[in-house]
């Protein structure tokens, strides 16, 4: 007898769609294992999804599939656009966890869409305890004001992008970045205002970058960008939008608000320490040069 073991359901690289239209599905309700045991192996909603959409695929040839939960979004890798769509809102105890998007070029019939009730009560247990985790994982790692990565987020991602970037020759840059005379903002409009800039400054810095999971705040007024391999190249022109976008923000504008900068590229075989040390001097270095500016750490300073 043919089983599926765990590997066969989580992400293995075949697409989605391609795999709900395989016809040996069908032979799944012989597996061992059951679903909620299946979801319970992972405690990422992205491998749950993946894992449900292979029951799902069972009851209809799906086309699409997509999750929406207070932590995020997720689609089926493959998905893609269904002449029918059957959405689902899954709720444990009067509270709603997420809400399913089904698509298919098959109708959602009032038997179909029972059969698929049956299987989402199967994962509303595995989908509460992760997005628990989920959550809390978030809390642990992300700054609350401006939901940027905090500062313990930052070190994990530091010491390991350094490393990475030193054993495979690749370029990695910091840019710290501190705004000016913060505390005047704070003194002379109050600290919701400060507030409000800090959130001004997180969204400016995020519109700036490509991608916003490499951007901190350590706390206070003082924020962080980790660059890694090609993004790493043009660091110095992403201070410079950086510290114009915090000054071209209308928040900002409103309460005369810069930023200065410091960057230090990674020099050969350097740690993790001594790159933050560089890019922390260079950062002083703009404030002492009248503030509203960048400084890049020299590379040989060491
Ligand atoms: N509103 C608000 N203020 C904060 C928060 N965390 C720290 N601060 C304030 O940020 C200010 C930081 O000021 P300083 O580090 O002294 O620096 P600064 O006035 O920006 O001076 P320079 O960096 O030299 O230009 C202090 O007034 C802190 O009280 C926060 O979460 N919200």
């Amino acid at each position: 007898m043919e089983l599926y073991g765990l590997q066969d359901m989580t992400l293995s690289g075949t697409s989605y769609a391609g795999v709900t239209s395989q016809p040996h599905w069908s032979g799944l309700s012989a597996d061992p294992v059951t679903l909620p045991e299946q979801l319970q192996t992972s405690l990422d909603l992205a491998d749950q999804l993946q894992i449900y959409s292979m029951a799902a695929g069972k009851v209809l040839p799906l086309r699409s599939i997509q999750l929406q939960t207070a932590v995020g979004k997720y689609l089926a890798p493959g998905s893609e656009s269904g002449n029918f769509e059957h959405r689902s809102v899954l709720m444990l105890n009067d509270q709603c966890l997420a809400e399913l998007c089904y698509q298919s070029d098959q109708a959602f019939t009032p038997l179909i869409q029972h059969q698929l009730w049956q299987l989402e009560r199967q994962w509303l247990y595995p989908l509460r305890n992760t997005l628990v985790v989920v959550r809390l994982q978030q809390l642990a790692l992300k700054d609350s004001l401006t939901d940027l990565g905090n500062r313990r987020n930052f070190d994990d991602q530091f010491e390991r992008a350094v490393q990475l970037a030193n054993r495979r020759q690749q370029a990695c840059a910091l840019i710290l970045l501190d705004l000016d005379n913060f505390k005047q903002t704070n003194d002379n409009f109050g600290h919701p205002a400060g507030d409000d800039v800090l959130i001004a400054v997180a969204d400016a810095m995020r519109q700036t970058l490509r991608a916003s999971d490499c951007l901190f705040r350590f706390g206070g007024d003082e924020f962080a960008v980790l660059l890694t391999a090609d993004d790493a190249l043009s660091a110095e022109l992403v201070a410079h939008r950086l510290v114009k976008a915090i000054n071209q923000h209308h928040v900002c504008n409103q309460f005369s608000v810069t930023a200065s900068a410091g960057l230090a590229q990674l020099a050969l075989n350097q740690k993790a320490e001594l790159l933050f040390s560089r890019a922390d001097e260079a950062l002083s270095q703009a404030k002492q040069a009248g503030k509203n500016a960048v400084k890049v750490a020299l590379l040989n300073q060491a």
